[in-house]
């Protein structure tokens, strides 16, 4: 005699399976919280103003995205973790989020809010000097400014040694139809220890700036130029692999321009990008 098939679970039984697993996930997050209780205490972030780690959170979200499987759709799972973080970060040391508006008002706001929550305060600025004066004169507050155009040469700012400098790119993990797509640089002033160190963005003033100049150095790096009419030339903000500057330096000069004066004003990540067809 074949035994009857068993019968499918009630709805009453898959709720309660719900909600061990609530449970579980809401106690997770509470010892996540004794941990970063007992972090604060060996991190001295005290001396820098900012808990906020890019190096260690640019590796994070990449292993988030790495091992992700499922039906629950990546939109959601990093914007959960972003929140999880963000608001961890803002638990060690309270800081606001000054964002410029004047790409963009409501893309900014959705990254702001996608990259850090709603319990970490944001204020907009008409323009991004405005932002990254906000937070040079703060202690560990950050700004997110447009990482692809510009009306003002703001980077100029960042070159002083004790300004604060460029931090990060967002998003951490980029991919088609991104729910915060917005490129942007975060900028602040943290340990020099917590820089990711992969792509450096440089302050380069240029006399001679051109057409051909432009398109020669798409290829070797990615470039924010703002026109720089008292010397007929431009200022730009460069993003290039770590110790390649020289090689668009070298591009530069090939086609007429002349470099009048670089300086580091920050690094980040590599850009990492989701495999086509891995996110949903
Ligand atoms: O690893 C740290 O330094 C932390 O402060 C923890 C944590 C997190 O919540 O995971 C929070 C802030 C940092 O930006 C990175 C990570």
């Amino acid at each position: 005699m074949t035994k009857p098939p068993p019968s499918p679970p009630s709805l009453a039984d898959l709720r309660q399976e719900i909600d061990t697993i609530d449970a579980q996930v809401h106690s997770l997050l509470m010892q996540r919280g004794d941990i970063i209780d007992r972090l604060i205490q060996v991190k001295q972030t005290q001396e820098v103003g900012s808990a906020f780690r890019p190096a260690r959170e640019a590796d994070m979200m990449r292993r988030l995205v790495q091992r992700h499987r499922g039906i629950l759709p990546l939109d959601t799972v990093e914007s959960i973790w972003r929140v999880i973080i963000s608001t961890f970060t803002y638990v060690q040391a309270p800081f606001s989020v000054h964002a410029d508006i004047s790409a963009s008002e409501p893309a900014m706001r959705d990254s702001a809010r996608f990259h850090f929550g709603f319990t970490v305060p944001y204020v907009s600025h008409f323009n991004a000097p405005a932002a990254v004066e906000a937070v040079a004169r703060s202690k560990g507050d950050l700004a997110l400014v447009s990482a692809t155009a510009s009306r003002t040469p703001w980077w100029i700012a960042l070159e002083p040694r004790d300004a604060p400098k460029i931090i990060a790119r967002l998003p951490f993990v980029e991919r088609a139809d991104h729910p915060a797509a917005l490129p942007v640089f975060v900028v602040s002033r943290v340990a020099d220890s917590a820089m990711v160190t992969e792509v450096e963005t440089w302050s380069v003033r240029v006399s001679g700036w051109n057409a051909d100049t432009a398109r020669a150095l798409s290829p070797l790096a990615d470039i924010v130029a703002v026109p720089d009419t008292a010397f007929d030339g431009a200022a730009l903000l460069v993003s290039v692999a770590a110790g390649h500057l020289e090689k668009v330096k070298a591009a530069l000069i090939e086609t007429g321009a002349s470099v009048r004066s670089s300086a580091l004003v920050g690094s980040h990540a590599t850009r990492y990008t989701v495999p086509n067809g891995t996110a949903k």
